[in-house]
């Protein structure tokens, strides 16, 4: 009996390997030229394996084929195109968005009823439908009722930052851990009209939360695997992305919040107040909805906008010039700052263009072909061939190489924010920049994002100066299992070490003397600024625990 069942399960197992093997003949048989897959893992095996990051393994496929506008790959056992023709990426992403509709990745809303809701995982008409109704959150009006608020949490961080008892010492405070509490304060403020103490109580609710929600721990890390190599699994076995006890927690918030409101008859101008509106006006639109676009306020806000702001915290740091050209053009503004004065800084607009070019958060957009469609490529500089697309096909445009490509963007991995003004922005190449995607579907949230840093930014480079310690260790390591681009354990392991300059209270002249010094000698760390009114009191502040800032505290 045992030698029969034994006989049937290697029967099983050859004819699924016979057949896994038939499926990485599929490029090939079509012509397409792309690198020999690995059984099981595809072409993405060192991600599977957790040993490099997704966006790297595309943009190493990416530049091993320079002149081809395509590359036919494998992510672990599904078949995808790697575009490299920007091109092909405007027909996918504009021209012929009817063909390219859904992004690739499910989530069932049976088993996440959260996370299921959200415009990024829905299809087809289910995600037009949805994107209508959350749209008109994001318009330019809205930004602006919603801005007081946000600088209004800029001078607490700012605030903040000077107070970090544990920066005192050398052991420092992580970057991204700095930035989260901000960008927490803010969506917690706006998406679940909730007055938290993000910036002092380190277990405030919204904390713990984010903790709970999207932190790269072990368990995140297998489930991202799980996700590469089998995402069926999830709704097969019905294991959920978001814990029922976080689904709980999120739903109770916005109930209690909405609740009171609507006893204390109080009307705010949130984004929980259009989503409740929004409940009142489409009979379609339930309490779950509610919560879940709350929830993806919330998620979406922090956690992609404090790593893109780490990022440009640490390329600042990295280009004192930069730096002190962008401090030049912050000096004028009189605190609290204005949603249309911040429109009006055009440096400090080319700075985080350039930190999200050198860094994208998102390192690569999946899409899935919803309809058959045929591309030939007809620019010169790449091989004239063609390829068709089945329906379920995954198309990938690897928004980290695309960016880095030096075809399209002059010395790439310096960091120079002059290519994104005046007349060199003419000279860029359409479709090459992606960090928010392109098209109907690109990011509902780029105004809020880049708002929300840009403001932040603001206020650190005018209160503070940025050096590099000399202890960084560069390049920084990106977390090979996170979903995306970030450093080992946030901006922690990695070592990218920074020191702040605080102002002086008593005259303006320590912000230009740091920065002059930090012009001079960029790994010098920064002890006393302030010749005038330097005392005892001077000590070095260290935050960002290995991605470190050191923090001069302004003489009494
Ligand atoms: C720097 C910060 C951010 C970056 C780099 C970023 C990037 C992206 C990217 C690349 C996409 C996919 C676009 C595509 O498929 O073509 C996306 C989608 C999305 N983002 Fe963002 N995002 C940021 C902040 C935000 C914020 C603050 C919100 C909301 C508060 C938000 C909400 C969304 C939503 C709802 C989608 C799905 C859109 C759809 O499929 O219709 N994002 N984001």
């Amino acid at each position: 009996m045992f030698v029969e069942l034994l006989s049937v399960l290697l029967l099983f197992l050859l004819i699924y390997y016979y057949l896994t093997k038939q499926k990485y003949e599929y490029w090939k048989k079509r012509g397409v030229p792309g690198p020999k897959p690995s059984l099981f893992v595809g072409n993405i095996g060192e991600t599977i394996k957790m040993k490099k990051l997704l966006g790297l393994v595309l943009a190493e496929i990416y530049q091993n084929y320079p002149d081809l506008p395509f590359v036919g790959i494998f992510l672990g056992k599904k078949r995808a195109l790697l575009v490299r023709d920007p091109e092909f990426i405007k027909n996918i992403t504009v021209k012929d968005f009817g063909h390219f509709v859904d992004n690739d990745g499910f989530v069932d809303m049976k088993v996440d009823p959260i996370l299921g809701r959200h415009p990024f995982y829905l299809k087809g008409d289910d995600w037009k439908h949805v994107r209508g109704q959350l749209t008109p959150c994001f318009t330019t009006a809205k930004m602006k009722v919603i801005f007081p608020l946000i600088a209004q949490n800029c001078q607490k961080f700012v605030d903040c930052i000077s107070r970090q008892e544990d920066a005192f010492n050398r052991n420092g405070i992580e970057a991204k851990s700095l930035c989260i509490k901000y960008t927490l304060q803010n969506v917690s403020n706006i998406a679940f009209g909730v007055d938290s103490d993000c910036f002092n109580d380190p277990n405030d609710e919204f904390i713990d939360l984010a903790r709970n929600i999207l932190q790269p721990d072990t368990k995140q890390a297998i489930k991202s695997v799980l996700v590469k190599l089998c995402p069926s699994i999830f709704s097969f076995l019905s294991i959920k992305i978001i814990s029922k006890d976080v689904e709980n927690r999120l739903q109770e918030l916005v109930t209690n919040n909405l609740n009171y409101r609507e006893k204390h008859n109080i009307v705010i101008n949130d984004f929980l107040n259009v989503l409740s509106t929004l409940k009142k006006t489409h009979r379609d639109f339930t309490d779950m909805d509610v919560t879940a676009h709350a929830a993806g306020f919330f998620g979406d806000g922090y956690e992609t906008s404090s790593i893109a702001m780490s990022f440009v915290l640490f390329e600042l740091s990295c280009n004192p010039e930069v730096q002190d050209k962008l401090r030049k053009e912050l000096e004028s503004f009189e605190e609290p700052l204005s949603y249309e004065t911040l429109q009006g800084f055009t440096y400090l607009d080319a700075v985080v263009t350039e930190s999200l070019r050198k860094n994208p958060p998102v390192f690569s957009l999946t899409k899935t072909c919803t309809k058959p469609y045929v591309y030939r490529a007809s620019a010169s500089d790449f091989q004239n061939i063609s390829v068709s697309l089945e329906s379920g096909t995954a198309v990938v445009i690897p928004v980290y190489a695309l960016q880095h490509d030096s075809k399209y963007f002059h010395d790439p991995e310096s960091f120079v924010p002059e290519r994104f003004l005046d007349d060199n922005k003419n000279d860029l190449y359409k479709y090459t920049y992606l960090p928010f995607g392109e098209g109907p579907r690109m990011c509902l949230g780029q105004r809020f994002g880049l708002m929300q840093i840009k403001a932040a930014v603001a206020y650190v480079i005018k209160n503070f100066v940025l050096t590099l310690h000399k202890k960084t260790q560069l390049p920084l390591k990106l977390n090979p299992s996170y979903v995306m681009m970030s450093p080992i354990g946030g901006f922690s392991s990695s070592g990218g070490m920074l020191h702040l300059v605080k102002k002086c209270e008593k005259c303006s002249a320590c912000l230009p003397l740091a920065s002059k010094l930090a012009l001079k000698s960029p790994s010098l760390r920064l002890a006393r600024y302030c010749y005038k009114h330097r005392t005892a009191a001077d000590k070095a502040l260290v935050l960002f625990q290995r991605h470190r800032f050191s923090i001069n505290r302004a003489s009494k």
